[in-house]
C-alpha cells in the first residue's frame, strides 16, 4: 500500500502524521516501526494519527505511537504539531482545539505568534497511579514532593539513584542533575526507563536546576530512546520542580532541540500549560507492505 504522510517537529522531537480522518490505514505496530526508522523508513520519534472525533465534546481523536511501534497515551510536542496540522489542513478553522487522547482530553490554542499552548491537564503524583511500585520503599520528601530510591539491580553502582514520580497521561521518573550536558542519559535512560518497579516502563528526565523560572533537560524516551525534546516530560520535571520546592510557577525549559515554555499552578486540581513552536518540515508518500 502507498500512504501520504507529513513529517513535523516541535522542538526537534519528529513526528511522521497520518490523516485517518477518511477511513482508517489499519496500520500494524509493524508499520509503525518502519514509518518510524531513520533508514529504513521516514524516521520519527513518534507517528501521529488524526481519526474523527468520537463524541461530539472534542473536534478529533489523537493517537500516538513511538518508534517501537507501541501504542501511548499521551505526546505533548505532537499535540502542538497536531493542532497546526488540522488547521494546515483545513480539517478545522477553531483557534481552540479538543481532542480525545487515551489520557482523556487535552485543550489545544493556536496562538497568534505561530506556537500553540495545550493545557495538558493535571499531573498525578500517587505512585501506583503513574504507575511505580513502591512496596518496601522509603521515600524521601522534599518541599511537598518525594524522592524514591531506586536501586539498579545487577549494576555496578551500589548507591541508590533518587527519582520523583509522576504521571502527565503517561509515566515519567525525574532525577536532579548537576549539569544536563555531564548527565549519564545513555546509561541511566534505558536502566530506569525498564526498571521492574515501572511495570508499565517509563520516561526518565534529567532535570538542571539553573534559575526557580529556568531549567535545562533531557529525556531518555520511553519507547524511543534519547529525543531532543520531550513536551510531557517539561510539564512532568516542571511539576516535580515546583513540588519539590526548586521552582516557582511559571518556567522556561532548554531542551537541546529547543525551549519550551510550561506553567503550573501547584495544586493537584491545577492544569499544566505547555507552549512551544511546531513546524511542518516536508510532505511525502511511503510505499509499505500490506501485512508487516
Ligand atoms: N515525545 C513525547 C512523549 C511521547 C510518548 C512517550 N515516549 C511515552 O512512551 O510515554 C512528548 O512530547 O510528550
Amino acid at each position: 500500500m502507498q500512504i501520504r504522510f507529513t513529517k513535523m517537529q516541535g522542538a526537534g522531537n519528529d513526528f511522521v502524521v497520518l490523516d485517518e480522518t477518511q477511513g482508517r490505514l489499519n496500520l500494524t505496530p509493524a508499520h509503525y516501526r518502519l514509518l518510524a526508522d531513520r533508514h529504513f523508513g521516514v524516521g520519527a520519534d513518534q507517528i501521529l494519527s488524526v481519526r474523527p472525533a468520537p463524541t461530539p465534546e472534542v473536534d478529533f481523536e489523537y493517537v500516538i505511537h513511538n518508534a517501537d511501534g507501541g501504542e501511548v497515551q499521551q505526546c505533548g510536542n505532537g499535540a502542538r504539531c497536531f493542532a497546526r496540522y488540522v488547521r494546515e489542513r483545513g480539517l478545522t478553522h477553531k483557534d481552540r482545539i479538543r481532542v480525545q487522547t487515551r489520557a482523556g482530553v487535552i485543550t489545544l490554542q493556536l496562538t497568534p505568534d505561530g506556537e500553540v499552548t495545550v493545557d495538558m491537564g493535571c499531573p498525578v503524583f500517587e505512585p501506583a497511579r503513574v504507575p511505580f511500585d513502591t512496596r518496601g520503599l522509603q521515600p524521601v520528601p522534599q518541599g511537598s514532593g518525594q524522592k524514591w530510591p531506586l536501586m539498579l539491580d545487577g549494576q555496578a553502582q551500589a548507591a541508590p539513584v533518587f527519582v520523583s514520580v509522576v504521571s502527565m497521561g503517561n509515566p515519567h521518573a525525574v532525577l536532579l542533575v548537576e549539569d544536563v550536558d555531564t548527565a549519564p542519559v545513555a546509561q541511566l535512560g534505558p536502566w530506569i526507563e525498564s526498571h521492574p518497579r515501572f511495570p508499565e516502563r517509563v520516561n526518565v528526565g534529567f532535570l538542571q536546576v539553573v534559575a526557580r523560572d529556568h531549567v535545562r533537560l533531557r529525556v531518555y524516551e520511553r519507547g524511543v530512546g534519547e529525543t531532543l525534546a520531550c513536551g510531557t516530560g517539561a510539564c512532568a520535571a516542571v511539576a516535580v520542580g515546583v513540588r519539590l520546592g526548586l521552582l516557582d510557577h511559571a518556567v522556561q525549559v532548554d531542551t537541546r532541540g529547543g525551549r519550551l515554555r510550561i506553567a503550573w499552578g501547584g495544586r493537584d486540581a491545577d492544569p499544566v500549560f505547555m507552549t512551544g513552536p511546531a513546524t511542518t518540515v516536508f510532505e511525502g508518500q511511503i510505499r509499505l507492505p500490506d501485512t508487516l
